[in-house]
């Protein structure tokens, strides 16, 4: 087995100061690493390790001529580098899937050796959803059969051939392996599945992959410690399936993460997606996609350089290459702007995960796991917005909208108040607004339930209160387009919308502009709504838009001097 770099060692080598660390890289390792890359990035973060403690040393010293070293090193302690962690690096279920792709993820980070990241990892491949699943047919498939629920065999086997492929030791995933069957041996028992216990059945996949991760790496001779976020001071609301993180936790895992390092360094391997209910004390989840706000919230809390979103695309995209495949990438956006499009759908990132990053300033970087070359996206606060027209096109379906008509006669003043306190007490957040004195239309957001689909009965519920001010009409089956750019062109965007959609027979029925000022919604048919993402993906990105774009803000002399690249984002 390979040895481990070990900081801090006594040894005295040739060349180098008495308290350097050895480092050591067995030849007979099973990686296929090229040893070349691992003795780079071993050797590297040896040095670093080494000039860092001398850094603290120093700065204690009453010898240190002058304070500014001393201050520096005060000031890095504070946000967190003098730590030496410099960037988090998040790696999605896609990058980690299959035991190949974990020693391709490894290999990757090996591949920074100026870098010491704090990594965290989603479950591998589908986990997530297979570990619900099983949940669900555990409610009533009775507790014989627990054991042979299929989705629960294929977790086990995805994980037991991946500790198997990597020669890792897998003891502790097979303690945890037999803890999920227990699990769903309960939920058959008691026919229930709260949201408490949906949290707890799928932590188990950040808990394995992350294991396998610290483990995998031990083995190759990288010093690597595994974290459960929920342990570490990952602090939430009780809010099971969807919960928020609080304050505390950013003090709490600076703390921790940077105390661990600093007494023993070795890369820190986080599960992305959990955390720990305040008041509960039980796991909690972050919602669907959680893992990227795990990362910035690690970011932020310890004052990183960079924040890295490792996916299975080259970035964001300028629209879902689900929904058409001559999506291209995005390579620059504001915090601002990613938020908008995560919060309005595209899947690519959390919808919370830019809070974090922009509150800190910290740039975000997506790449492809698969693509490391690729240039991926960078989000910052602020970007090039001369030539920016339409940035990225989002897609969210199954929409419901209401159009509520006031029953009062004009002039009353109060109504939009009333219609909201509705919502507000039955704690339904709403998406897109227009409105006019007497009516008002608006989308509902879903994104608070774990289905993504507001159920029936609140709807019901919902339909009733407003009868009582208002005649509803209750649209469902609607989708939410956004055109994600720069609203200060709007009549250059919105004239081109109304042609395309004009050309292909399609009506937009609710029309909202935010305050924002980089999205436009549009509501249109659930129906309709692919096709109409293809033809304006078309007309903005495909067919010579951007060259008009620049002769529009030429002849309006909005920027006369502006210099035009071929890259029209
Ligand atoms: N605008 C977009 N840009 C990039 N990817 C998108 C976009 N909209 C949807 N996606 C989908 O998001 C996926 C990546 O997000 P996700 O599955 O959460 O990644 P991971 O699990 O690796 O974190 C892509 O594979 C793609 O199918
Ligand atoms: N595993 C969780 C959390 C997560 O962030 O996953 P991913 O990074 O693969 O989207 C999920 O599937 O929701």
């Amino acid at each position: 087995m390979a040895s481990m770099i070990r900081f801090g060692v006594q040894g005295h080598r040739a060349g180098l100061p008495r308290d350097f660390p050895s480092t050591a890289f067995s030849s007979g390792s099973r990686t296929k690493l090229g040893s070349g890359t691992a003795l780079r990035f071993l050797r590297a973060q040896a040095e670093s390790a080494y000039l860092r403690r001398r850094a603290l040393r120093v700065s204690c010293s009453k010898s240190v001529s002058g304070i500014v070293v001393k201050d520096e090193t005060v000031r890095q302690h504070a946000d967190g580098s003098a730590s030496g962690l410099s960037i988090v690096m998040k790696f999605g279920g896609s990058s980690v899937s299959t035991a190949d792709r974990i020693r391709e993820v490894a290999e990757l980070i090996l591949t920074f050796p100026e870098e010491s990241p704090v990594i965290v990892l989603s479950a591998m491949g589908k986990t997530t959803n297979n570990l619900l699943l099983a949940g669900e047919k555990a409610v009533t498939c009775g507790v014989s059969n627990a054991s042979d629920i299929s989705e629960l065999k294929f977790v086990k086997q995805l994980h037991l051939k991946t500790i198997n492929e990597l020669g890792i030791d897998g003891s502790t995933i097979s303690v945890l392996l037999d803890e999920l069957e227990q699990l769903l041996k309960g939920i058959a028992m008691m026919k229930e599945l709260t949201p408490r216990t949906r949290d707890y059945l799928v932590s188990f996949g950040e808990c394995m992959s992350t294991r396998i991760f610290a483990e995998y790496l031990t083995q190759i001779g990288v010093k690597a410690r595994q974290y459960d976020a929920f342990d570490i001071g990952f602090i939430t609301t009780d809010d099971f399936t969807n919960a928020d993180i609080l304050e505390a936790t950013f003090p709490a895992i600076a703390k921790r993460l940077h105390g661990d390092w600093i007494s023993d360094p070795a890369i820190p391997i986080v599960t992305g997606f959990l955390g720990k209910g305040w008041k509960s004390c039980a796991v909690t989840t972050l919602g669907r996609g959680g893992s990227d706000l795990t990362a910035t919230t690690i970011g932020k809390a310890l004052g990183l350089r960079e924040i890295q979103v490792w996916k299975d695309v080259d970035g964001v995209l300028t629209c879902d290459p689900n929904i058409y495949s001559n999506a291209r990438p995005v390579p620059f956006l504001t915090f601002e702007e990613a938020a908008e499009l995560a919060y309005f759908g595209a899947q690519v990132l959390h919808p919370q995960s830019m809070r974090p990053a922009r509150e800190s300033d910290i740039p975000v970087r997506v790449k492809n796991s698969y693509n490391p070359k690729a240039p991926g996206t960078l989000i910052t606060k602020e970007r090039d917005m001369s030539e920016a027209v339409l940035t990225s096109i989002v897609l969210k379906s199954n929409i419901t909208m209401l159009d509520i008509v006031s029953t009062r006669m004009l002039g009353q003043y109060g109504f939009l108040a009333k219609v909201f306190s509705i919502f507000e007490d039955l704690g339904i957040s709403v998406d897109s607004v227009a409105t006019s004195e007497v009516s008002v239309s608006l989308t509902l957001d879903p994104s608070k339930l774990w289905s993504r689909e507001l159920i029936q009965q609140e709807l019901d519920h919902v339909v009733e209160e407003l009868e009582k001010i208002a005649v509803v009409h209750l649209l469902q089956h609607r989708s939410i387009i956004s055109l994600i750019g720069n609203v200060q062109r709007s009549s250059l965007i919105l004239e081109k919308v109304f042609n395309v959609l004009r050309m292909n027979g399609v009506n937009v029925q609710m029309i909202s502009q935010g305050a924002s000022k980089v999205n436009i919604s549009l509501v249109v048919n659930d129906s309709e709504a692919k096709q109409c993402v293809k033809a304006l993906h078309s007309a903005f990105f495909e067919n010579g838009f951007i060259s008009e774009a620049k002769e529009d803000l030429h002849q309006n002399g909005l920027a006369k001097s502006a210099l035009f690249s071929d890259n029209g984002y």
